[in-house]
């Protein structure tokens, strides 16, 4: 199944309950756009949007559960909970917070993960990393796959950027495991996924780029707002 995603785009479809495409029958629209247009999988959040995208799409499926916990900033399926469902809806991939953070449960992902590998040991599983020593960990652990999903998103990383200094944290994460690394977050251009590849990058998974029109039209305007300043 990796072999199968190599080299190859995964396009991201979610929609949370606040955005304006939010709907499992959406989901599964952009799904078979996101076929059309040639990629090789999809990463989904949510048992209804990724029942909806399988009836529609033979591809692989990352899945993921985001859920929010009063007290810890992990939501990437941060339970056995969230882990469980997806194993039963059958997910290819199962992404999970891999960052040293505190879990709802007072775990972390040290003592968490070995209990998933324990339960579910043909399961494949993509940890979702903000640091490199996330990345390290995360092999040692046990995971199938990397990514550099939660860079920028934690309190340690905030208002980083992927593309940065020409992928410079992408390309470490690349030389620090011998897993497959998957690019993902903030990838926002055919230029950007081509160069991560180049970068040696797996595969690359790209999201709000070419699901969530918001951010796209936001782009738009605010490249336009620029000019009329300038
Ligand atoms: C940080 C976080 O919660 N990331 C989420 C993880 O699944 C999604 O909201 C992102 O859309 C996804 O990672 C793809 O990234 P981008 O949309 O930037 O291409």
């Amino acid at each position: 199944m990796m072999e199968q995603l190599k080299g190859k785009l995964i396009v991201s479809c979610q929609a949370l309950e606040e955005e304006p495409l939010h709907g499992a029958e959406i989901m599964a629209r952009m799904a078979i756009a996101a076929k059309e247009g040639g990629a090789a999988g999809i990463r989904a959040n949510g048992i209804d949007d990724i029942k909806s995208i399988k009836q529609a799409v033979d591809l692989p499926l990352i899945g993921i559960i985001k859920r929010e916990f009063p007290g810890s900033s992990v939501y990437i399926t941060p339970t056995l909970e969230e882990v469980e469902s997806l194993v039963v809806a059958g997910v290819e991939v199962i992404a999970l917070d891999a960052t040293n953070r505190v879990r709802p449960d007072g775990s972390t992902i040290e003592s968490f993960f070995p209990i998933l590998k324990e339960r579910y040991p043909n399961q494949r599983f993509m940890a979702d990393c903000a640091t490199i020593e996330d990345a390290q960990r995360a092999e040692k652990l046990g995971f199938d796959c990397v990514a550099p999903t939660l860079f920028g998103y934690t309190e340690e990383t905030t208002g980083r950027k992927l593309y940065e200094n020409d992928f410079s944290f992408l390309k470490e994460m690349v030389d620090a495991v011998n897993l497959p690394v998957i690019a993902e977050g903030n990838i926002l251009t055919p230029d950007h996924a081509r160069r991560v590849i180049e970068a040696g990058a797996y595969s690359v998974v790209v999201g709000g780029a070419i699901t969530r029109p918001q951010q796209i039209a936001k782009r738009f305007v605010d490249e336009m707002q620029n000019r009329i300043l300038t």
